[in-house]
């Protein structure tokens, strides 16, 4: 794709109007129960409706999106709280005319105080189950990847953040402090470029030319306030990414991908092993506890992919790449397989699997086989040589020189169990969703959104096989008459029994990892779009129990 010149991009960004934020008039709502304190419906609509035209994307900025959405109560149970009394700071002004759209919804269980050794941190109040939405929030200023992916320094490790720090000066240019005390740091640390030794250095330059003129344009940016800004965002920043997870459809959401500053989520600290996830649907962003925390434990989310969690302790600690270092409880344990020196890593990205799925599907059954045995070549994976840190037991010289690691194998067996499901190979494909699926239970944060898409899968394909064994059903190459359809009915009256349990299982695992009962509109295209057939379809839905079936 051709890449817009600096020149061209600072003229555009000067076209962009961002209209001042000041945090003195946000709010948002303070409730016992935030699940229910939220008008889900009015939001799905919303989202259905911002979706809906076939060119929905096209001109799609942030601002659009933010105002596209709305956060609106379903119940006024709980009371109205400024955003700074949220983060413990005084007001300067008269008081804050709270403007009419509120920006979080947030758990009254929630207290922000010292974490020793990390700064601030978020607590729990009072013991909360797994599966319980604790806050709902919107950024104070986000931008959309595709708002900045023709920049000419779009490929430069740190271009996200750069984006979001323009974005953000442009935004809160008259009371950029006042916006930014909140956050941390407080002092400068050391470590401010993130930038990477392997970076194009085009690209890189074209970074700097195109950043210097938009700070250019921002002349009452002192260079302090400059570099005070570019922290704040490199160590704050959340990406969202509109159901991330979902395998049939995910491409669908991809402009709704980007970056934000979160001034409630940004007092989150960081572990391997967070206890509370995130998802996004648009800009705004939910947080749940995946599980039962005890009252006065620290809450804590993940900094890096969900996937990378389960990786070496180093790999992680390289992708954190932050001003600390993790000492969480997976970071005192030694890692179980010993890894040390120079390995080739086979890393599995979009382009690699890009590139298995145009293979026929039996060809790439075959060519995940061979990959996950170790034997896959230069044409279909991508490698990278990574020189791991030595960890405790030193290097093993009989140890593998390639590695695939476990987040990478889940990779390419989600690409294999699409490629059984293409060829109707439902058994097989069961048991990768199956695998898929308890891989995630044992090395992934519980109730990863991940997991409730390998179990709807499998249901899917647990109903399709039981369908093709039952006699009663046509199969569904063929038509399917009335005289079917109602011997099919009786049928799965009959299967019940044995099926309920895959289809609760998803149905369980989509409950905890949203903290609420949203499977309908947030699966539905994943369903409609899966390679099962319409009766399947059809019968998931008829048997997705009702909430007193499922044990919280
Ligand atoms: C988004 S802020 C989190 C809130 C921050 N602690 C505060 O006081 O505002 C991110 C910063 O918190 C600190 N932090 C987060 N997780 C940490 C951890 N596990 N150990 C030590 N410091 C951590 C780091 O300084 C990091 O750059």
């Amino acid at each position: 794709m051709p890449r817009s010149t600096p020149k061209r991009a600072a003229r555009r960004a000067k076209r962009v109007k961002y209209s001042p934020l000041d945090c003195e008039s946000l709010w948002g709502w303070q409730s016992d129960d935030v699940a229910s304190a939220v008008d889900w419906e009015k939001l799905q609509k919303a989202f259905d409706d911002l979706t809906a035209p076939v060119l929905w994307a096209e001109k799609l900025t942030f601002q659009k999106l933010s105002q596209s959405l709305p956060l609106s109560f379903a119940s006024s149970a709980g009371s109205k709280m400024p955003l700074l009394s949220m983060l413990g700071i005084d007001r300067t002004g008269a008081g804050p005319s709270l403007k009419d759209s509120p920006h979080f919804v947030v758990s009254s269980a929630l207290m922000l105080q010292a974490s020793p050794g990390k700064g601030r941190g978020w607590f729990a109040k009072r013991t909360l189950e797994a599966g319980t939405l604790i806050l709902l929030e919107r950024p104070l200023v986000a931008i959309l990847d595709k708002e900045w992916q023709d920049e000419v320094w779009a490929d430069c490790s740190s271009a996200d953040t750069t984006a979001l720090g323009i974005a953000l000066a442009r935004s809160f240019s008259s009371s950029l402090d006042a916006v930014l005390k909140p956050f941390h740091p407080q002092e400068p640390t050391r470590n401010s470029s993130a930038e990477s030794e392997d970076e194009d250095e085009d690209a890189l330059e074209g970074m700097k030319e195109a950043t210097s003129s938009a700070w250019q344009q921002l002349s009452q940016l002192s260079q302090v306030a400059q570099q005070r800004l570019q922290e704040v965002v490199r160590l704050n920043a959340l990406g969202f990414y509109t159901h991330s997870e979902q395998l049939c459809h995910n491409s669908n959401f991809l402009p709704l991908t980007g970056s934000g500053l979160f001034a409630l989520a940004s007092g989150f600290n960081h572990s391997c092993e967070p206890s509370v996830q995130r998802y996004s649907i648009g800009d705004v962003t939910a947080f749940v506890t995946n599980q039962k925390v005890d009252a006065g434990t620290e809450l804590c989310i993940t900094y890096i992919e969900s996937e990378l969690l389960c990786a070496p302790k180093s790999l992680r600690s390289q992708s954190l790449n932050r001003d600390f270092s993790c000492s969480c409880r997976a970071c005192g344990r030694a890692d179980p397989v010993v890894l040390g020196g120079s390995r080739t890593f086979i890393r599995v990205d979009a382009q690699v699997q890009a590139r298995l799925a145009l293979l026929p599907p039996q060809e790439r059954v075959e060519a995940i086989d061979a990959a996950l045995e170790g034997q896959m070549d230069g044409e279909e994976a991508e490698e990278e040589q990574l020189e791991l840190d030595e960890v405790d037991g030193g290097e093993d010289p009989q140890g593998p020189k390639t590695v695939l690691l476990g987040k990478d194998a889940q990779e390419l067996r989600v690409v294999q169990a699409i490629a059984f499901m293409h060829l109707c190979r439902w058994e097989e494909a069961l048991q990768n969703w199956r695998r898929l699926a308890a891989f995630t239970c044992h090395h992934c944060p519980p109730y990863d959104e991940a997991l409730a898409v390998y179990a709807t899968q499998a249901a899917l394909c647990a109903l399709e096989m039981k369908r093709e064994d039952a006699p009663l059903y046509v199969n569904h190459l063929g038509r399917t008459t009335p005289l079917a359809c109602e011997r099919a009915h009786g049928a799965t009256a009959s299967m019940d029994s044995g099926l309920s349990s895959e289809v609760r299982l998803a149905v369980e695992a989509h409950r905890m990892a949203f903290g609420l009962e949203c499977l309908t509109w947030r699966y539905q295209r994943e369903v409609e779009e899966s390679m099962v057939s319409k009766e399947v379809k059809e019968a998931f839905w008829s048997r997705k129990p009702s909430r007193s079936f499922i044990r919280l």
